[in-house]
This record gives C-alpha cells, sequence and structure tokens, in this order.
C-alpha cells in the first residue's frame, strides 16, 4: 500500500481485508483491533467501511467451510497469502450475491499480478473459474454429526464436541450458526445525563435508526452508522455495550452512597456503569492488571461525566494487601475468560484457542473470587461475570467457589434481572443465540452475617 499526498492510503478495500486476513492468521492479530485500524488509516467512507468489515468478518468466521469448499479445486502447495486471497474470493462467490462472479474473478486476478506474478494471477483465476463452473462440495455427505457441523459452521472439531457434551447437539447447532451473523449495536444511556428519550431523539437527529432494546430496561439498539461518531457518545450521554454486558452490573444492585469494587475493570464499561446506577455518588474502585488499561477506565469516566470513580493498577488477586478486608458493600468481578461467548465479534478466537488454554482458566477466576470473599463486608454481595459459554468456567467455578467458602450464599437473579432470560439453579447463563446478545454469564453470592 503507498500514501497519496492526501494521506489516504491506496488501495482498493479487497487488498485492505487480505492485509488483514493475513495477519490474523499469520500473527494470531486481534481482526477487531486491525479492522479498525484500517478503517481510520485508509480513511473509508460508510459504504467501503461496511463492505471491508463484511469481507474480513464474513471470510474469517466462514474460514473452515472455505478450505472445504477449495479443496477440490486446488493441486499441491499454495502460499499462505493466496489462500488468504482465494477465501477472500470464495467467501464473495457464495455469500455475497450482490457482488457480480466477474467482478470478484477480476478483482482478484489483478491482486494476485500486483502481490505475486503472472502464473499465481493464472492459478487464481483457474481455481475461480472451475469455482464458479463446478459449484462447491456439499456437506450433506459428511456423516460424523462433529465433522460435518464443524464444517458448516466453521467452529474447530474440539468446540463442537465441548459444547454438544455440555449444551446438547441442537443448542450447538444453534450457537455456532449464531456466531457467524453479525451482532446488532447496543448503547446504555447514561442516566446521570440524560434519559432514554433524549439519547433515542439524539441518536435519531444524527441520521441513526434506534429503537429501545425489548430485552434491557434502558438500552437502544442502532443500525446505520456507528454509535462512536454519534453527538450522543461524544456528550457522555451513551457508552456502546453489548445488551448481555449490562446485566452483570444490574445484578450488582448498588445504591449511591456505596463503596464498591470491580476487579477486573478495563476498560471500564461496567465500573462507568456501576458508577451511573449508582448516580455517581458513593465509590466505585476499579483496578485492573494493566496501567495502559487502567487509563481507558479514566478516559471512558472523564467522557461520561463521572466523579465517584477511583482507579488502581494491580494483579487483583493481592488486593487485600492494599485495600481493607469487609470493607466493601459490592463487589464485581468480571474475570479473564475464553471470551467463547463473543466469538460473533471476534472470529479469530475460535481458531486461536485451544482446549488447553481453556483449563488453566477457572483457577484463575477462583483465585480473583476468594479475594473478594475477603474483602467483601458480611451481608455485601459478590458478582461473577464471564464473557463465556462454557460450563467449567461459569457454574463449575461458581460451585468451586461456593465449596470452598461456606460463609458465601448464592443468591438468585430471578427477581433482579429482565425477565425471560435463561437462568439455571439463579445464574444467568445467556448463550448467542436466545435474544442476540453475547454470550454470558452471571452469578451473584451474598456474604452471610452470622
Ligand atoms: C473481561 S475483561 C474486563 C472487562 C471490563 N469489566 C469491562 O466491562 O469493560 C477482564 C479484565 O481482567 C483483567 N485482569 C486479568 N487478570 C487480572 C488480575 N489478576 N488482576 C486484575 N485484573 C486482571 C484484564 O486485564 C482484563 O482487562
Amino acid at each position: 500500500m503507498s500514501r497519496r499526498r492526501d494521506g489516504k492510503r491506496q488501495g482498493s478495500v479487497r487488498d485492505a481485508a487480505l492485509d488483514i486476513l493475513m495477519a490474523v492468521s499469520r500473527d494470531q492479530a486481534y481482526s477487531n483491533l486491525l479492522l479498525h485500524r484500517a478503517i481510520e488509516d485508509y480513511k473509508l467512507d460508510a459504504k467501503d467501511r461496511a463492505l471491508l468489515t463484511e469481507l474480513t468478518y464474513g471470510t474469517l468466521q466462514h474460514r473452515l467451510t472455505l478450505d472445504y469448499y477449495l479443496e477440490p479445486f486446488i493441486r499441491g502447495k499454495i502460499e499462505d497469502w493466496v489462500r488468504e486471497l482465494l477465501r477472500l474470493s470464495v467467501y464473495q462467490l457464495v455469500y455475497l450475491e450482490r457482488i457480480p462472479d466477474h467482478a470478484v474473478v477480476n478483482e482478484s486476478v489483478e491482486i494476485a499480478k500486483r502481490r505475486g506474478h503472472k502464473g499465481i494471477a493464472s492459478m487464481v483465476n483457474g481455481v475461480l473459474r472451475a469455482v464458479i463452473r463446478n459449484g462447491v462440495p456439499g456437506t450433506d455427505e459428511i456423516r460424523d454429526w462433529t465433522e460435518r457441523v464443524s464444517i458448516e459452521s466453521s467452529h474447530p472439531e474440539w468446540l463442537i464436541r465441548r459444547w454438544a457434551d455440555q449444551y446438547g447437539r441442537g443448542e450447538t447447532e444453534r450457537m455456532a450458526a449464531a456466531n457467524n451473523t453479525p451482532p446488532v449495536q447496543t448503547v446504555r444511556v447514561n442516566r446521570t445525563k440524560g434519559s432514554a428519550e433524549e439519547a433515542l431523539s439524539s441518536l435519531r437527529e444524527d441520521g441513526f435508526e434506534a429503537q429501545a432494546s425489548p430485552v434491557v430496561p434502558g438500552a437502544v439498539r442502532i443500525s446505520g452508522g456507528n454509535a462512536a461518531r454519534s453527538r450522543a457518545f461524544s456528550e457522555g450521554l451513551i457508552t456502546i455495550q453489548d445488551e448481555s454486558s449490562m446485566l452483570p452490573a444490574m445484578a450488582l444492585g448498588a445504591e449511591p452512597g456505596m463503596r464498591v469494587l470491580d476487579m477486573c475493570a478495563a476498560p471500564g464499561g461496567k465500573t462507568t456503569h456501576i458508577a451511573e446506577l449508582m448516580d455517581d455518588r458513593g465509590e466505585v474502585f476499579a483496578y485492573d492488571l494493566h496501567p495502559h488499561k487502567v487509563k481507558l477506565i479514566e478516559e471512558n469516566a472523564e467522557r461520561l461525566g463521572l466523579r465517584s470513580i477511583r482507579t488502581g493498577t494491580a494483579d487483583s488477586r493481592k488486593l487485600s494487601g492494599e485495600l481493607e478486608p469487609g470493607s466493601f458493600d459490592r463487589i464485581l468481578v468480571d474475570a479473564p475468560c475464553s471470551g467463547l461467548g463473543v466469538i460473533r465479534r471476534k472470529p479469530d478466537i475460535k481458531y486461536a484457542k485451544s482446549e488447553q488454554d481453556i483449563s488453566g482458566l477457572p483457577d484463575i477466576q477462583l483465585s480473583l473470587l476468594g479475594e473478594a470473599q475477603k474483602l467483601l463486608r458480611p451481608g455485601g454481595i459478590l458478582v461473577y461475570s464471564t464473557c463465556t459459554v462454557d460450563r467449567e468456567e461459569n457454574r463449575e467455578t461458581a460451585a468451586r467457589f461456593l465449596k470452598a467458602f461456606p460463609d458465601m450464599e448464592k443468591l438468585g437473579l430471578g427477581n433482579v434481572l429482565p425477565d425471560g432470560l435463561r437462568l439455571e439453579d439463579g445464574m444467568l447463563q445467556v448463550l448467542p443465540q436466545d435474544f442476540g446478545g453475547d454470550g454470558f454469564f452471571v452469578a451473584a453470592f451474598r456474604k452471610r452475617t452470622e
């Protein structure tokens, strides 16, 4: 890519998509961050932003399916970038009806010529024309259920097997399909600055389509652009947040004047929500492991005009050395987790993670919960949340915690959360197919007083 005099980078949207896809496969870079950077760097207009997002996410989301489609047409070894270009091209041929086949082939051949040489361009041309002529192979003849769902939904087999064990085959198929659908953007209204009605009309005046969420009171669903570019956002009236992510702060039930701790707080999505629900009265201590991430909490609090938030950098597994044990009314542990509930937003997760990566997490989650137990006052409430659907990190970690600390009791969430959510033994397990929100887990515990 080169730069023009006006600072814009040159090259097609497909070139940019290919660069991102290469970086994700080669360096295990995060697709959402790269996409954001490319949008800024290439100074793309709204139409090209939408196309780049669709091409990148679509190709990544369907990677295993696309490889299955390509297999009969590729002979011998090909370079990684050529494979990525073919995936990108077949994604358009199969999934994007509005782009004519000849346009896909022409542009891919041009890219192959520019990045490689005539020979590669002619191979790309041959493969794509053969795909158009013959069609892609079907999946019906794959007899093994795990393998078929893995290829059809482009999730690794170990993950499909694990979910089938944990949720059964039907939920697994629905979950894998939901992970390939684009999320709806939702925002939370900062009630210390204005009402949901004010946010709705401000967003509509800025040209967004905005509807009150049918699931979470005070949330707004948006289409027609990125809410980060709205007036309501720059004025601190809204925060972009998935509906599921709004539930932990609601479950915490913090009240004005309370002393609250958020132990895994960055970038501050839930810290700021808690402060808003407390009308910014009281103290919300927000800690995270990394100083650069703690800065993000401060920036968010500043934008939202919240003054009750106190930040700190620490390993929260040792926070009782720094903060007074037994002194907090409410504590949130929004723990580090496998992230298997947010595959829609970060499709690279499904290829990068392994079962081994999950196995070390429950112990970290448990030690954070153990530290929270020390810091909580008798009668105080602790909320544990994750953005994963994995049973081991969720309800099994909750069960281990209750077993290890008999002075903690589970608090059913039926009365504090909106109706119609998937509650299991009083704990919330959202799956991505439930209402369009991320996969999420929330459990609440109270410290006994006697
Ligand atoms: C799920 S994210 C938190 C998201 C945040 N609650 C929000 O809503 O914006 C988990 C966070 O835990 C932090 N973390 C991981 N291990 C930690 C530890 N031992 N002590 C403190 N923070 C930790 C990570 O840096 C990460 O920012």
